[in-house]
């Protein structure tokens, strides 16, 4: 028995020239490759189980242990187990000398393929946990520093894809392979991919390959729609009808962006958090399908030694049964018959009803009540023997229902099933395929590259070589990926010729293999259809007495094709699990590194563009800041000062224009005609009128002036505004024309005294004036008789009393009344001739001291310079308020850049090692080899270019 990998026909196996034979060596099967199967622990397996159970899985750091820069693990020793050519002169001990070599070294391949496969879930595990850090703290930084996300594009459909549609399942991982069109030109590398993967989320990670493929090529572009193609993992879905999701994402805000980021974000930590508990589980399901009455039931006992199963059931299986290790149940060997519509828990019998093993009959067929029963058993075989209780992993075995036209559709959803590693199809010799399991086997070929075919009843066939071409001729229709490897992936054997203990109590089967068959009832049936109706039917296991010694001789050759295909499914199923538990971790963690890259390179060019400008618009606004604070100042006071010397400027003109009209109005020639002594009256009012409005002239004159002088402060004020604030500050509007407009009458109001006849007389005028009244030379003759003295000082008095005492007591009686008559008829006449002279100053005196008294220049020239400076403040305001706002929008213009020039510098910083740490876990993770290529004989055994 050999359990090489090596091709049947030499057409396929591992690296040809791995298997290719020495034609010139004594030993052409070297070099020997070790294979995983039955056997006794050896020192060295043991060793290295001691290791692996030492092994935590998942050390404190990614970079502690398991990986070194020449991609090499610790852990592994090539020496150990070393790939070489045995030397030509050392002879091989042959199986057959020593057979227990073969076994051990088959042994210590398990082991090592199991330590290599725990090196890898460590370092995957360990990334998974990094990744889910990383994306915690870019969720965190995006609330932050939201982040960039280039434009949507949908992108292009593969030219070639034979079926889009489905997500290929078990291949290899890209190392290498490529995937290739018809025309052999490369399409894009392959990740490894599985079937679950298009049924739930993992599928969005599916085009990152092709992503990963075109990045080098291109040229290194910020944020453009070809960077959003892209992303796979990362990548937003965007739909609005009528709306290419380019254009939707141009229209929203970088935040609206940044929360549907932060969505894929958890749902990106969610799914890792998923593979890693996947990865974690050690178990491994085997989903063993067929057709009706395929052997399918016995097929499963033989794996277990044990008939467990119901077998030729009447009516057919017609539910899922798995079987399970006790140990899983507390070492109870019973059956639990889930519920119809519940899903399985063991810890809560309300899900499930609970039957001894002899009672599974009840249930296998009663597809109303139940969909699945988990079967506990007990394992009988050692660790090296078993395929359930291997020592490595837990592997459960399902028994399908057979398949027909009702089952096929729920039996190929169940083998799709993600806990689904491993599908074992069995055929009857006889029957070959039928419609459905061509149908089942080709759409299982697109989910899983390889199918473990098992051709059932071959003790039935006589023409074995016929039998095996033409099944293996269907096979290669049916799914190429088997067909090349069918040497280990299509076994023609006998089921029933396996010795099996019963169902009740665990005793070793019979173990002579052709002895007798089933330790119980399950011998062969004499029935099983024969190929052809003229063949000999072969085979008569269990039934009693011996066989005669022809007949054992072939039961050793059955059994022996049996523990061949139990040696190629136990490592198909470590293979498979490797694969198909680690390769989605794998693939997914590529792709979201690559789109954590993706993102991190394009947010760092955002940042460092981002803090590029800001610092040189801080270039260009913290001097322009400083300006605008030094100016606000030098302008305040310069407006001030304008204010406080126009004003001033003002109240000191007006007071001296106004006093100096008051002064000369006395003087200056009214222009107002004296119209006799019957209208002294009327003249004098309109003498007085005519003065004032002579001062009142002047203070208009003053308005005049300070209006002119307003505008001219207004213009320097509006010219600082303009030189300070720009054009803008032209627009401020001033009317000086507005100025001064509720003055009028104010004057005639206050200064509103009556003409009084005193106004016309003016005694001292007239003590004053005695000299003119002599020298007018009237003729009085009374004065010239009383000569000179009459009329000078105090002459007429003095004359008087001269006169008196010339004339005599006498003359003088009669001399008074007369004299007196004259006199006072001469005085008035000369007053009422001199009004005209007389009155203005009388008047202006009377006006002056009324406006003295009402501090009348004082009042107008503080009311001037006060509306001047009213008006003059309103820009000065203004002009203050704009410099204000200039150097408070500065401000806020300054914090702002200074903000963003921070979180940019911060955000570039953040970026730039998320760029290098996704880098660096991507090879990381690109150095996990799921393929095993350089653990000799252990793995990787499946050619890469086989992939469907
Ligand atoms: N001669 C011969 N008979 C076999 C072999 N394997 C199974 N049988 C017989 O074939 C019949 C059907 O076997 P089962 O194991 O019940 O078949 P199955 O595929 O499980 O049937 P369903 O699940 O009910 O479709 C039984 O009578 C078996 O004894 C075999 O290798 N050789």
């Amino acid at each position: 028995m050999s359990q090489d990998y090596r091709p049947r026909d030499g057409s396929a196996g591992p690296s040809s020239s791995r298997s290719k034979p020495n034609s010139s060596s004594p030993h052409p099967r070297t070099p020997h490759y070790m294979t995983v199967g039955n056997g006794s622990t050896s020192a060295s397996a043991a060793a290295l189980m001691s290791t692996l159970d030492h092994d935590s899985g998942y050390g404190p750091s990614i970079l502690s242990d398991s990986y070194t820069n020449d991609g090499g693990s610790k852990g592994w020793h090539p020496g150990l187990t070393s790939d070489q050519p045995t030397p030509e002169f050392a002879p091989r001990i042959s199986d057959e000398i020593n057979p227990d070599a073969d076994k051990d070294r088959r042994m210590m391949a398990s082991h090592v393929h199991q330590l290599y496969y725990n090196q890898n879930r460590a370092a995957l595990g360990r990334q998974i946990t990094k990744t889910v850090e990383t994306l915690q703290d870019l969720r965190q930084k995006n609330s932050e520093w939201p982040a960039q996300y280039p434009s949507v594009r949908e992108p292009p459909k593969p030219k070639s894809d034979p079926r889009p549609g489905f997500a290929h399942t078990q291949s290899t991982t890209a190392g290498g392979d490529i995937h290739r069109e018809k025309d052999n030109v490369p399409l894009r590398p392959c990740a490894p991919r599985r079937a679950a993967t298009s049924l739930d989320e993992e599928s969005t990670a599916e085009p990152s390959s092709a992503a990963e493929a075109q990045k080098p090529q291109e040229p290194e572009r910020l944020i453009t729609p070809q960077s959003a193609q892209d992303f796979s993992v990362l990548k937003l879905q965007l739909n609005v009808t009528g709306l290419t999701p380019a254009e939707i994402a141009h229209s929203m805000n970088k935040e609206s962006i940044a929360s549907l980021l932060n969505g894929r974000i958890n749902q990106t930590i969610q799914h890792l958090i998923r593979l890693r508990a996947r990865i974690e589980d050690s178990s491994s399901k085997v989903l063993v399908t067929g057709d009706l009455n395929a052997g399918k039931s016995t097929f499963c006992n033989a794996l277990l030694r044990r008939k467990i199963l119901p077998e030729d059931q009447q009516p057919c299986t017609s539910i899922f049964c798995e079987v399970l290790d006790a140990k899983e149940n507390g070492n109870l060997e019973e059956a639990h018959a889930v519920h119809k519509g519940t899903i399985y828990k063991r810890n809560d019998e309300s899900t499930y009803d609970v039957y001894s093993l002899q009672d599974l009959e009840k249930i296998v067929t009663d597809n109303q009540t139940y969909t699945q029963c988990k079967v506990y058993v007990k394992d009988i075989r050692t660790i090296d023997e078993s395929l359930l209780n291997n020592g490595v992993v837990d592997i459960s075995i399902i028994d399908a229902p057979g398949l027909n036209s009702d089952s096929l559709k729920t039996t190929a959803v169940f083998a799709r099933q993600e806990e689904i590693d491993v599908v074992v199809f069995v055929v009857s010799a006889a029957n070959h395929f039928t419609l459905s399991a061509k149908e089942f086997i080709w759409n299982a070929a697109q989910e899983k590259a390889y199918i473990f075919i098992v051709v059932n009843g071959f003790d039935n066939i006589r023409d074995k070589a016929r039998c095996e071409r033409i099944i293996l001729e269907q096979v290669a229709k049916l799914s190429r990926g088997t067909f090349k490897e069918s040497s280990e992936l299509v076994h023609f054997v006998s089921s029933n010729a396996i010795p099996v203990a019963t169902a009740i109590g665990s005793g070793p089967p019979d173990g002579d293999g052709g002895g007798g068959g089933s330790g119980s009832s399950s011998g062969p049936s004499n029935d099983f259809p024969s190929m052809d109706d003229d063949e000999e039917t072969l085979g008569k296991h269990g039934e009693p007495g011996s066989p005669p010694k022809k007949d054992k001789g072939k039961e050793k050759e059955k059994l022996q094709d049996f523990e061949k295909l139990e040696g190629s499914l136990r490592r198909f199923v470590l293979e498979q699990r490797a694969k198909s538990k680690l390769a989605p971790a794998k693939t997914y963690l590529l792709n979201v590194l690559a789109d954590l890259n993706l993102l991190a390179t394009v947010n760092r060019d955002v940042a460092q563009s981002e803090l590029d400008r800001v610092s040189q618009d801080l270039q260009e606004i913290e001097p322009a800041f400083e300006k605008s604070k030094k100016a606000r100042a030098e302008v305040s006071d310069d407006v001030d000062k304008t204010i406080e010397e126009t004003c001033s400027n003002i109240y000191n003109n007006t007071r001296t224009i106004i006093n100096n009209a008051i002064f000369q109005v006395a003087t200056t020639n009214l222009g107002v005609p004296y119209p006799g002594l019957m209208s002294a009256f009327q003249y004098a009012e309109d003498i007085k009128q005519a003065m004032l409005d002579q001062i009142s002239q002047a203070v208009t004159i003053c308005e005049e002036k300070a209006k002119q002088k307003t505008i001219g402060s207004v213009n320097a004020i509006k010219s600082l505004g303009v030189l300070h604030l720009g054009d803008e500050y032209n627009d401020l509007n001033f009317n000086s024309d507005r100025m001064f407009t509720k003055r009028r009458d104010l004057l005639a109001r206050q200064v509103d005294f009556e003409i009084e006849l005193s106004d016309f007389f003016d005694a001292s005028s007239l003590w004053g004036q005695n000299e003119k009244v002599a020298g007018t030379g009237m003729a009085l003759t009374v004065a010239s008789v009383l000569g000179g003295r009459m009329m000078g000082g105090f002459g007429w008095v003095d004359g008087a009393v001269g006169a008196v005492r010339v004339m005599g007591a006498q003359n003088m009686r009669r001399l008074v009344i007369p004299g007196l008559i004259a006199a006072v008829v001469l005085a008035t006449t000369y007053t009422l001739h001199t009004i005209p002279t007389t009155l203005p100053p009388r008047l202006s005196r009377r006006i002056s001291s009324t406006l003295s008294a009402l501090d009348y220049t004082h009042t107008n020239a503080l009311r001037i310079s006060i509306e001047t400076r009213k008006i003059l403040r309103y820009p000065a305001e203004n002009l203050h308020a704009g410099l204000q706002q200039s150097v408070r929008e500065l401000g806020e213009k300054r914090e702002e850049r200074l903000k963003v020039k921070k979180d940019s510098d911060v955000a570039r910083k953040y970026f730039g090692n998320l760029v290098r740490e996704t880098g660096e876990g991507r090879r990381r993770v690109e150095d996990v080899d799921l393929e095993g290529a350089h653990v000799p004989g252990v793995a990787g055994g499946y050619e890469e270019g086989v992939m469907v």
